[in-house]
């Protein structure tokens, strides 16, 4: 037997005012297409009107400063430094560490850094340029397969906030909401904290979306093409071909590793995956960790003494990717692009080439795409 079972909120629902709770009426969202609705019934005269019907989808990344100056970097360092998701140990000592020094030397010498990579067209950091983009592009992509489909973007640290875009898709009727954090890999330190926040946004509302919250996609298919062929486009760019390429992750402390993150094993999977499909051993495609902060021991090998190794031991030319970041960064323009190309050249490397990250290009919306059409399912109508 063939029969479709609808889909809740789909074109055979029949949700009426009736259906709903007394004091929180409903008001349909006219659909294209959709049948004809029963007239509402047993609504109460006085009943404000309210949106529903509609699905959201939040890709939400890490976040960024609103500015360069010290103050704007402050304001950001201080609430990313301050979740216990990123610095689990949030103990007085820390506080103090975090005030006393973090807080009075990092924002000014950071802020130097974002002033080397700022868009200055739209006077924000690539991150959110890239983000956006990636947002609008999403909502072209989607919007002929469920016009209820709403797309909308977050930053997890910053602006916009999370719980400003959550109650912006609800006022415009998402009672079901897809959270995309964008992270490829899992780790607490990004995904489960933006988990963290959404629900922390949802606690304070008496009538809650119902919400789904994407999967990591480090080993999908989809993700691994795209990575694969970015990497074959741009060597084919290149007046050099490295003999050796790294693919560099964000770091996370290894005590975080060995509590159970699975992060490091997200990682090498991805690494270990983009190397089949490229034909590359792990001699000239190699797996690093970058971004260290503190003191403490974070996964190795770390990304800027494997290029310092290298270009020591008379390697000349190098590539390295950041398959981990959906879009390019601080990490990926300033630290890769910038330091780690000088370590390279200082070192006795000749030819330094940083790949740019799958952004809002085809290859990166079609990942985009698919995760999103993927974690849909049940909600929106199966394809016919
Ligand atoms: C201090 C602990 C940190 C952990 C753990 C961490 C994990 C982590 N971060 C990303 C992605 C990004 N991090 C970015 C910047 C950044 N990261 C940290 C610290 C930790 N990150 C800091 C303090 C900063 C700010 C810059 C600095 O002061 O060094 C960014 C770039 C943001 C931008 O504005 O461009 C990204 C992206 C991942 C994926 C991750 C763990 C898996
Ligand atoms: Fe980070
Ligand atoms: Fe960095």
């Amino acid at each position: 037997m063939n029969e479709r079972i609808p889909t809740p909120g789909s074109r055979d629902e029949t949700t009426t005012f009736a259906d709903a709770p007394p004091r929180a009426p409903l008001r349909p969202v006219a659909r294209p297409g959709a049948g004809a609705r029963p007239a509402p019934s047993a609504r109460p005269a006085d009943h404000p009107p309210v949106e529903h019907g509609r699905i959201g989808v939040l890709i939400v990344n890490l976040g960024t400063p609103d500015a360069t100056d010290p103050d704007s970097v402050r304001r950001y360092l201080k609430q990313f430094l301050s979740d216990a998701r990123v610095i689990e140990a949030q103990g007085p000592i820390w506080k103090l560490v975090l005030n006393g020094i973090i807080l009075r030397t990092r924002p000014a010498q950071k802020g130097r850094d974002y002033e080397k990579i700022w868009n200055r067209e739209k006077n924000e950091s690539p991150l959110k340029t890239i983000t956006r983009s990636q947002s609008e592009q999403l909502a072209g992509l989607v919007a002929p397969v469920d016009d209820r489909l709403v797309v909308d973007w977050a930053m997890r640290y910053g602006n916009p906030s999370m719980e400003s875009r959550l109650a912006a898709l609800q006022a415009r009727g998402c009672d079901r909401i897809l959270l995309v954090p964008l992270y490829p890999q899992y780790a607490a330190a990004t995904t489960a904290t933006v988990c963290d926040e959404a629900f922390r946004a949802l606690m304070r509302l008496r009538w809650q979306p119902t919400l789904r919250v994407a999967a990591p996609w480090y080993d999908d298919p989809v993700y691994i093409e795209a990575l694969a062929r970015s990497v074959e486009d741009e060597l084919a760019k290149l007046s050099f071909t490295p003999e050796v390429i790294i693919a560099s992750f964000h770091g996370i402390p290894k005590e975080y590793f060995d509590k159970g993150d699975p992060y490091y094993c997200h990682c090498a999977k991805t690494h270990r995956l983009l190397g089949a499909r490229l034909g590359l051993d792990e001699t000239r495609f190699r797996l690093t960790f970058q971004s260290r902060f503190g003191r403490a021991e974070w996964l190795q090998p770390y990304t800027d003494m494997t290029v310092k190794a290298l270009a020591e031991s008379g390697t000349k030319s190098l590539a390295v990717i950041t398959p981990g970041f959906t879009s390019d960064c601080l990490e990926t323009l300033e630290e890769i692009a910038g330091e780690n190309a000088e370590i390279f050249l200082h070192n006795g490397g000749e030819n330094f080439a940083a790949i740019p990250c799958l952004n809002d290009s085809g290859p990166g919306m079609e990942v985009i795409r698919t995760v999103v059409l993927r974690e849909l399912q049940g909600w929106i109508d199966p394809p016919a």
